[in-house]
């Protein structure tokens, strides 16, 4: 990989970085929102007071002894454990400090809090809301669409529904919404979607993996265009891969797609019938959910085990969704954004889409005059959220 020598490795030492507000800004906020939003005893209000002084002031600790992924935390933490937090590849820095807000919380440790998603009363909030409701109503309109207008709306609410991250939200520690994106169309800076729907039409109908993002206002549309590969036949089967625990706030788990799929069951119209088709697929075994452990791994994608090597490998196509895999995808790296997506993602098996709007510095993929436009264009465009790329290669 000849560029890998020339881009940096995001870190959050830089000030005035991106990665540096999260972790000096989201991170502290979100600590006491989850201290606020659950009655802790004390004992947990201090683990997670420690974790937020830690974070801001201390060195990166160990995972407690007796930890049931201690060792591979151990193999992964070697070289950064003992450093400032602003001072580590920002993806592993991430990827840990939400590891370590489980183990604040007792998620893991028998005992009361044992099993409870310290998020959900956050990813519950949104699935209960106005927005999903005006979502699923609006597949109404969806059905009488044209089939190849039917595609672009199930893949743009895909895409879109990643601007619906709970955690991109929490900022000084309040969640916000995203300011508004404007006309969508205009702005996806990278669009491969005639490509992706070729691809498809030319593959047998094998399986299909998707790998999921956040739960609630993206997982849905997510599982909305699993059933739409499923019903048109572009899919034999589908993987949808979630989270073996709670990460990055609302990253979906077992028990959103759940949750999810009531709502969609239980909603009513055409979006009830999806949902009824949806449950049908999972209890058949057309539809299948995996969670891996490497899901939440702070290593990029090319390091993937052999078993999920295997899997992916037979995959007529991986939809990876989201920012996060997105940069487990191409390396968080300070790439050139002209770098080609084919070559930063060449060690991932199979076929590969990726659906995600630009809420981090890494990006890849883009044509020059693209490219200077919005540099030249004086926003934010790398982290604002309000920017999307959809990207294939065979
Ligand atoms: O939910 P997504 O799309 O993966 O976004 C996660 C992104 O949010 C952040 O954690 C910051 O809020 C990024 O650093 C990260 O890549």
């Amino acid at each position: 990989m000849p560029e890998a020598a020339g881009a940096r490795v995001v870190t959050g030492e830089e000030p005035g970085s991106f990665a540096r507000s999260v972790l000096a800004r989201r991170h502290p906020a979100l600590i006491r929102q989850v201290r606020d939003a659950f009655p802790y005893p004390p004992e947990r209000q201090r683990a997670l007071d420690a974790l937020l002084e830690e974070t801001q002031h201390g060195v990166i600790a160990p995972l407690l002894p007796g930890a049931h992924d201690g060792e591979r935390w151990a193999v992964w933490g070697a070289p950064h454990v003992g450093r400032s937090w602003f001072d580590v590849p920002f993806l592993w820095a991430e990827s840990y400090f939400y590891r370590r807000l489980l183990e604040a919380v007792g998620y893991f440790r028998p005992g009361p809090w044992q099993g409870i998603d310290p998020f959900a009363p956050f990813k519950r909030a949104e699935l209960g809301g106005a927005a999903v409701a005006e979502e699923l109503a609006a597949l109404d309109d969806v059905a009488a669409l044209p089939l190849e207008a039917r595609d672009q709306a199930v893949l743009g609410g895909a895409l879109w529904g990643n601007r619906a991250d709970l955690g991109f939200r929490i900022s000084a520690g309040q969640p916000r919404e995203a300011t508004d994106p404007g006309d969508p169309g205009t702005r996806v800076v990278a669009d491969d979607s005639a490509p992706f729907w070729r691809h498809l039409a030319e593959s047998a109908p094998t399986t299909v993996h998707l790998l999921a993002d956040n739960a609630g206002r993206e997982l849905i549309p997510d599982l909305i265009l699993l059933d739409h590969l499923l019903r048109t036949g572009r899919a034999g089967k589908a993987v949808l891969h979630v989270k073996p625990y709670p990460y990055f706030v609302s990253d979906a788990t077992t028990s959103d797609v759940v949750d999810c799929l009531r709502r969609i069951t239980d909603a009513p119209g055409r979006a009830g019938r999806i949902g009824a088709r949806l449950w049908d697929a999972l209890t058949g075994g057309r539809l299948t959910v995996r969670t891996h452990p490497f899901s939440c791994a702070p290593l990029p994608y090319a390091d993937m085990p052999a078993d999920l090597r295997a899997d992916l490998s037979a995959a007529a196509v991986t939809v990876s969704k989201g920012d996060l895999n997105y940069r487990r995808l191409v390396g968080d790296r300070r790439w050139p954004g002209t770098a080609g997506f084919a070559e930063r993602t060449a060690a991932f098996p199979g076929p590969l889409l990726a659906l995600r709007t630009l809420k981090s510095d890494v990006a890849v993929g883009i044509e020059a005059s693209t490219l200077d436009a919005l540099e030249g264009s004086g926003e934010a465009w790398r982290t604002s959220g309000t920017y999307a790329v959809i990207q294939f290669r065979p």
